[in-house]
């Protein structure tokens, strides 16, 4: 998913802002520099693609949604309870520590009934969530590698914010893969073997583990419309 996002949709999107957080085609294990020293957040889009500017989901512009993060979000969206969420669009942010986002509410999307879910990884956010105005007092939650945030209900259209991200006090992204048996896990059916594989490689990793030591991906997915189009 990583890698799709750094190297595929970095050329492909024409609504990104990802340049120069990886740049896998130049990447020199010796070089401690490859572009990792970025101290801007940046943004790509998948799926029906969100134009910033005019603030709607434009039909024309649409990549196909990643098969494995569709699975993973229908897995979430089941299991809690969204039987009919249909993945359509997701914004990947890429905060190095420092950044924030400021406050807002997600609202361009037709359909507010479906959930929005938010996959955090890497270093450590402190995310703030609001209520309908921004009259009322938000409350503050750590969002840590691994975390799954869901968006539903009265809280879909909340405001939120990301004012800080902060050093990690684990690293759990780096001991993920030393069980084989992992591999049976509820997303066997869905998974690429050969990218699993890969990231036993320590060169193949390499670049990923550097960016994620100081920076935080967070991948959050939305339903657009009411249905499939
Ligand atoms: O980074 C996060 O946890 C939140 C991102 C967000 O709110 C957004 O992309 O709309
Ligand atoms: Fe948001």
């Amino acid at each position: 998913m990583f890698k799709q996002t750094f190297k595929k949709f970095k050329k492909v999107n024409p609504l990104s802002d990802l340049q120069e957080v990886i740049d896998l085609d130049n990447y020199d294990a010796n070089n401690s520099t490859n572009g990792l020293c970025n101290t801007a957040m940046r943004w790509t889009t998948l799926g029906y693609h969100h134009n910033w500017d005019t603030k709607v989901y434009d039909k024309t512009m649409h990549t196909p949604f990643p098969s494995d993060l569709c699975y993973l979000s229908k897995y979430f969206s089941l299991a809690l309870g969204f039987p009919n969420f249909i993945p359509q669009a997701a914004i990947v942010n890429y905060y190095p520590i420092g950044t924030s986002l400021n406050g807002h509410t997600d609202h361009s999307e037709i359909n507010h009934e479906a959930p929005l879910f938010s996959y955090s990884f890497g270093q450590t956010a402190i995310f703030l969530i609001g209520h309908g105005t921004l009259e009322e007092q938000p409350s503050a939650v750590y969002l840590r590698s691994g975390d799954v945030l869901v968006m539903s209900k009265e809280s879909r259209l909340c405001y939120h914010a990301v004012p800080r991200i902060m050093k990690a006090l684990e690293d759990p992204w780096n001991n993920l893969f030393t069980n084989p048996n992992e591999k049976l896990d509820t997303f066997n059916s869905s998974m690429n073997f050969e990218l699993y594989d890969q990231l036993n490689d320590e060169l193949f990793w390499m670049p990923f583990n550097r960016y994620v030591t100081d920076c935080r991906i967070n991948i959050n997915v939305r339903q657009v419309y009411s249905s499939d189009r």
